[in-house]
């Protein structure tokens, strides 16, 4: 049985659909991403799982509990989850120990429990020795893991984070984010966490749930989604994922042959004929002196992590711009041959004229887009 369960959960702001139908289960441990860009409805996703606002329509079941839907309404309070926020949310004349021990005062714990609670988490946050300082004597680093240590505190089902590592430097993210892949492991609680940052996503989470536009895009694991992306929007905000756009010719077993411009390719992925896309990385792609699958033009270069990243852009198909790692520096303007040496085909999802309409109307976004990269 899923320890998350959400239904057909839609919710409406007046006539805004903030979200539209969203189902998803995830199983007891799990760690989740609510991954999507802004507005998307990744907030309000876990706000009604927190039960600080209702659903319009649909269910949504802890293990097999209804807490919401079906004229049913479990109050936050009674949910047993923990939220940490990106404010931190911290009483700021209250030590560490106060803070932490609010909740447990509320809970009705008794003051050996408290204390046996309260030493029990800061060991696992890593701020033993800290309990007596007051916030503004703490790092944002360390406020992050006070906030995180009264969450657990409560021993909640599930731990709600949103976007709990905006406020910290590039530095100290990537530091918090090993941190909260180490408590989950060491507590073995439900974690669902908001982000709109696919790298933190894709590191920290056992699951992922892409959204866009209130409508969810694909649930996967982190290697599904990079792999094999069901959509169009997924592989492009999946891993800087490109997707050209191919005729398909036939499709069966896992394996879908498809014209890109005037060559045939035989590629994993199933897709109606017609219409879809070839969704590639960067390490798809390599470069060949002569007869390539794709013949592209280096629009520029950028040095990083000890190759060229090249940006080039296909001149016999109407595509995106497509990114690989190059050895050498080579003018812009260049004429490149690329074999793809993997990638992923999807359909269009049914909409030919969308294929086509936005890769007519994308080469020449793609080409000034480009100018500012070189
Ligand atoms: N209380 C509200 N009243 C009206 N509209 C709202 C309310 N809460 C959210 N919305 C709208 O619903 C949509 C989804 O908002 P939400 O905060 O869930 O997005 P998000 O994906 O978390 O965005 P961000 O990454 O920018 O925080 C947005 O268009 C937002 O303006």
């Amino acid at each position: 049985m899923p320890h998350l369960c959400l239904n057909a959960i839609s919710k409406h702001f007046d006539k805004f659909t903030a979200l539209d139908s969203v189902s998803l289960a995830i199983p007891d441990g799990a760690f989740l991403a609510l991954l999507g860009p802004s507005g998307c409805g990744k907030t309000t996703l876990l706000r009604l799982i927190a039960g600080l606002e209702h659903p319009d329509q649909g269910e949504i079941r802890f293990d097999d509990q209804l807490v919401a839907g079906d004229a049913v309404f479990v109050p936050p309070e009674k949910r047993r989850v923990g939220m940490v926020f990106q404010s931190y949310a911290l009483w700021p004349t209250m030590t560490v120990r106060k803070n932490i021990e609010f909740g447990l005062k509320v809970a009705g714990l008794t003051v050996q429990e408290r204390n046996q609670r309260i030493d029990e988490v800061l060991d696992v946050v890593g701020l033993r020795g800290l309990d007596g300082r007051r916030p503004h004597e703490l790092s944002g680093g360390q406020r992050q893991r006070v906030a995180l240590a009264r969450s657990l505190a409560t021993r909640p089902q599930l731990i709600l984070l949103d976007e709990p590592l905006a406020n910290l430097d590039a530095h100290l993210r990537e530091a918090m984010l090993a941190e909260f892949r180490r408590i989950h492991s060491l507590t073995g609680a439900t974690f669902v966490f908001v982000t709109h940052d696919q790298d933190e996503a894709m590191a920290v989470a056992t699951h992922v749930a892409v959204l866009d536009r209130g409508r969810l895009q694909q649930l996967g694991t982190p290697e599904e989604l990079y792999r094999q992306p069901s959509s169009s929007m997924v592989a492009r905000f999946i891993g800087r994922g490109r997707t050209l756009p191919v005729q398909v010719v036939e499709s069966g077993a896992g394996r879908t042959k498809v014209m890109l411009g005037q060559q045939l390719l035989d590629m994993p992925g199933e897709a109606p004929t017609g219409y879809g896309w070839l969704c590639c990385h960067a390490s798809d792609f390599k470069r060949v002196p002569e007869g390539g699958h794709l013949k592209v033009e280096l629009l520029g270069q950028v040095f990083q992590n000890g190759v060229f990243l090249s940006h080039c852009l296909p001149t016999e198909i109407d595509g995106d711009v497509v990114s690989l790692p190059l050895e050498e520096r080579l003018a812009p303007g260049t004429s490149i041959e690329l074999v793809l040496t993997g990638g992923w085909v999807i359909g269009d999802g049914g909409t030919g004229q969308t294929w086509a309409g936005r890769v007519t109307g994308r080469s020449s976004t793609c080409r000034s887009a480009v100018i500012s990269v070189s």
